[in-house]
């Protein structure tokens, strides 16, 4: 242990191809141990983000530390493990020699046998060479190597992207083993459940900016409104009059013959609404989903339009 307690700390960055801002100011800390997921949308900015962390690519701007120190150090390559969108493994060589080529760089590599369990590799799969492996497996492989070193910090950059189901549960149940191992994981992913599912802390990445952060129901508290909906006992026309007046309501418009009415605060709109004998009926109340929230986050400017 190095009595660090952020193993990543941001500060100000930003990535700049082309005269284009990939990342724009990202500031976030990272603690020991924790699950993080960077969630948004096709070309957020979360790849480029991995990149500087692993020190692929340098920021443009700002500071990154790893476990305090620039990425890309040998320590810090040491401690640091990623499975990366571009699966590339070398082929001519069978899967147990390219684990032992990758073992044989770190000081303390993870133990074969636990190496096989934590990736569910099989034992017979080690003779194949790496060429003849399915898509499936050379993802177990990939995921092999990045454990091989045995570290501390977990990068996985859209790990489930092309597992079927039962594949992506397997492997997000032994990224659960490594966590409560107390390994510190970074994940990206454009799945809103997957990272409502297994982060502690979510990361909300929009056209390069950090747009949220916190856990997944900080960030539904914050910016899911809940809403009202109902139909008109009376006059629609004073109805709509009346509710506009009504400070507990933010906005209203109509959705499937219903009129519908967001706020903070439900129980306040609902008391508002009766103790001012508006004529409704058959209301309903509903909480909101993480998915309206992310819509809401990372809309396009040109789709922004309120209904
Ligand atoms: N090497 C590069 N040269 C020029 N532009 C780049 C380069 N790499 C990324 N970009 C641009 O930077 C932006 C962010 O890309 P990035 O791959 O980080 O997004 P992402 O959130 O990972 O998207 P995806 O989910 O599609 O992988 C995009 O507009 C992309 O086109």
């Amino acid at each position: 242990m190095d009595g660090i307690e952020n193993v990543i700390e941001m500060d100000g960055v930003s990535k700049i191809f082309h005269g284009k801002k990939a990342v724009d100011g990202i500031s976030f800390k990272i603690g020991r141990g924790s699950v993080t997921a960077i969630l948004g949308p096709n070309g957020a900015g979360k790849t480029t983000v991995l990149s500087m962390l692993l020190g692929l690519k340098e920021q443009t701007e700002g500071s990154i530390k790893v476990f305090g120190l620039p990425p890309g150090s040998r320590l810090v390559r040491e401690k640091t493990g990623a499975m990366l969108q571009e699966v590339s493994v070398m082929d001519r060589l069978k899967v147990r020699e390219i684990i032992a080529l990758i073992r044989s760089y770190y000081p303390q590599p993870m133990a074969m046998e636990v190496l096989l369990q934590a990736t569910g590799l099989a034992k017979a799969d080690l003779q194949r060479y790496a060429e003849k492996l399915s898509g499936g497996q050379r993802r177990s492989l990939n995921f092999a190597l990045a454990l091989a070193g045995n570290p501390e910090l977990l990068f996985f950059d859209e790990p489930t992207v092309g597992m079927d189901i039962t594949a992506r549960r397997h492997f997000w149940d032994r990224v659960r083993g490594l966590a409560a191992e107390g390994k510190t994981i970074l994940f990206t992913t454009h799945y809103l459940q997957e990272a409502e599912d297994i982060a502690d802390r979510i990361l909300l990445f929009s056209r390069g900016a950090l747009v949220a952060d916190g856990s997944p129901d900080e960030i539904k508290g914050r910016i899911v409104r809940q809403s009202l909906s109902f139909l008109a006992a009376g006059d629609p026309e004073e109805l709509r009059g009346r509710l506009r007046q009504l400070a507990a309501v933010e906005e209203m418009y109509d959705k499937d013959g219903r009129i519908v009415v967001t706020t903070e605060n439900t129980d306040e709109a609902l008391r508002a609404i009766f103790t001012g004998g508006l004529e409704v009926k058959d209301v309903r109340i509903d909480q909101g989903r993480l998915d309206e929230a992310f819509e809401q986050l990372t809309i396009q400017p040109e789709e922004g339009v309120k209904p």
